[in-house]
């Protein structure tokens, strides 16, 4: 294990699975000099959570695990300056949010909220969504244009690019829209190209995540400004929540549903995304749920090969442009394609490592030298992200018993062992916590979830068929 995956798996140990995931999951280690760990992580939320109550903690671990004291500094990823295209127009000059050395200066427009020319004059909408939107700043370089279409993500991108074009006015066809996948794989992408397409058509659209969403909300509850915030946020025509997964809170939940349901009674079109789909969004409400299952709910699957060899191809382009003298050969690009793990962050992980390497050692990019700079971050294929659902339903069918037997409260021994089995199974192949397995389970205590692990974990040791057993049955959830 590397110093940083220590770091990690002691800041897991420390503070359970389910705070880890919500907060330290999608933090990556961007890069380590003598003084300083550069983190980065994917929105200012979670960057200015982490730095409040996380940066001792997390330079102290470092310093155990690496013998050396260094500062820490967290940058959000989507402020990275990355070499694509700038497309869209309304800019104005900002300076990333990385370090200052590393800070170029690049256009961005000023806000999330793309607004036709007529709609700038509605000085209500405009200051809440200013407000809320300064969290959540568009990337003009997540467009359609520079977005690369592939098997696993062609339905997604016809669905939002339909969302995105159709006329203001018009009747919303796929609403709520609804899309899911596992981390890096284009979500944000295509939810901020939809807001660019969607204001280029004369709407008004606007983007948040679910945390500036939160943050909106409780800073306009502050100021007493909470029902302007409200209509505000129903005045406008196209709606983008990204991430809401991290959705939390009663009051918020409450007022995510009204809107949700205002918007979409009211004809206007709302855009999701998250890492599951609605039926896993266990601290959402049941209604809410629902109705974001009741639109169009499509997955981005991983990255195929050929789909990251073409986005490597686009991003190489972009950086050669800026980077005269910087070449990489076609097969290098096929080696990092086929090494590489399946989200596009990994990818653009790799290649600028290579222009790193090669712009600090003079040497040429070639596959040995490929081979070297990336090995530390060359990652077997992301695991397949496993759900509660396909295990229920996989070992119902093995043990022929029902989904409805397994999350009922019979003890039978025909339904007790395969319902262990599922537990077991739901707690080694997914991320989820003891209590959100168990309420998966039929509301049961977290208590009965562990016991049901501890004991077919026991059991593996000795029982053979059973090992057999629950081989047979992960190969058919992987592969499900
Ligand atoms: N099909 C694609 N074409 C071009 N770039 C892509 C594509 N898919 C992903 N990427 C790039 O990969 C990186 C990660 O994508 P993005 O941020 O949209 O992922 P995400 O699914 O929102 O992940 P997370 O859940 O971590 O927020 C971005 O730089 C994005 O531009």
């Amino acid at each position: 294990m590397t110093p940083w995956e220590r770091v990690r798996q002691r800041l897991h140990d420390e503070i359970g699975e389910e705070k880890f995931s919500s907060w330290f999951a999608r933090m990556e280690l961007d890069g380590l000099s003598d003084e300083t760990v550069h983190l980065s992580v994917p929105t200012r939320f979670l960057k200015s959570w982490i730095q409040e109550n996380y940066l001792p903690r997390i330079s102290e671990l470092f310093a155990e695990e690496s013998g050396a004291r260094r500062r820490v500094d967290v940058a959000v990823r989507s402020a990275v300056a990355r070499p694509m295209p700038l497309k869209a127009s309304g800019r104005r000059e900002v300076v990333s949010e990385r370090s200052p050395e590393a800070r170029p200066t690049r256009t961005v427009p000023a806000t999330a909220t793309v607004m036709p020319a007529s709609a700038t004059a509605n000085a209500s909408v405009n200051s809440i969504a200013s407000d809320m939107s300064s969290g959540s700043p568009l990337d003009p370089r997540l467009t359609f244009d520079t977005f690369v279409v592939g098997k696993s993500n062609s339905l997604a991108h016809a669905a939002a690019r339909q969302v995105a074009e159709a006329a203001s006015g018009a009747n919303p066809v796929f609403n709520p829209l609804y899309l899911h996948a596992a981390v890096g794989l284009g979500k944000t992408h295509l939810l901020q190209a939809v807001v660019w397409a969607a204001g280029q058509k004369g709407r008004r659209a606007i983007y948040l995540t679910a945390e500036r969403f939160m943050y909106g909300f409780v800073a306009a509850l502050k100021t007493h400004s909470a029902i302007a915030f409200k209509d505000a946020l129903r005045t406008i025509d196209t709606l983008v929540i990204d991430d809401l997964q991290f959705l939390k809170g009663n009051n918020l939940q409450q007022e995510f549903c009204h809107t949700l349901n205002a918007l979409l009674d009211g004809g206007r079109q709302v855009v999701v995304a998250a890492d599951c789909v609605p039926s896993d969004l266990e601290h959402l409400d049941e209604r809410v749920r629902s109705r974001l299952a009741g639109g169009l709910v499509v997955e981005l699957a991983p990255l195929e090969e050929d789909l990251r060899l073409q986005i490597l191809k686009t991003r190489y382009q972009a950086l050669a442009e800026q980077h005269a003298g910087f070449t990489v050969p076609a097969p290098v690009l096929e080696f990092l394609a086929r090494s590489m793990g399946q989200s596009g962050r990994d990818l653009d992980g790799a290649l600028n490592k290579l222009l790193a390497f090669n712009q600090l050692t003079s040497e040429p990019v070639t596959l040995e030298m490929a081979e070297n700079a990336i090995k530390d971050i060359i990652r077997p294929c992301d695991p397949k992200r496993v759900r509660v659902d396909d295990i229920l339903r996989i070992v119902a069918k093995h043990y022929n018993v029902s989904r409805a037997d397994l999350l009922s409260q019979r003890r039978t021994a025909n339904v007790v062992k395969p319902r262990q089995v599922a537990m077991f199974l739901a707690k080694t192949l997914t991320l989820r916590s003891l209590p959100e397995i168990g309420r998966r389970f039929g509301g049961r205590d977290h208590t009965t979830v562990l016991h049901a692990v501890r004991k077919i974990d026991r059991l593996l040791g000795t029982d053979r068929a059973l090992a057999d057993e629950i081989e047979v049955l992960k190969r058919a959830i992987q592969e499900a």
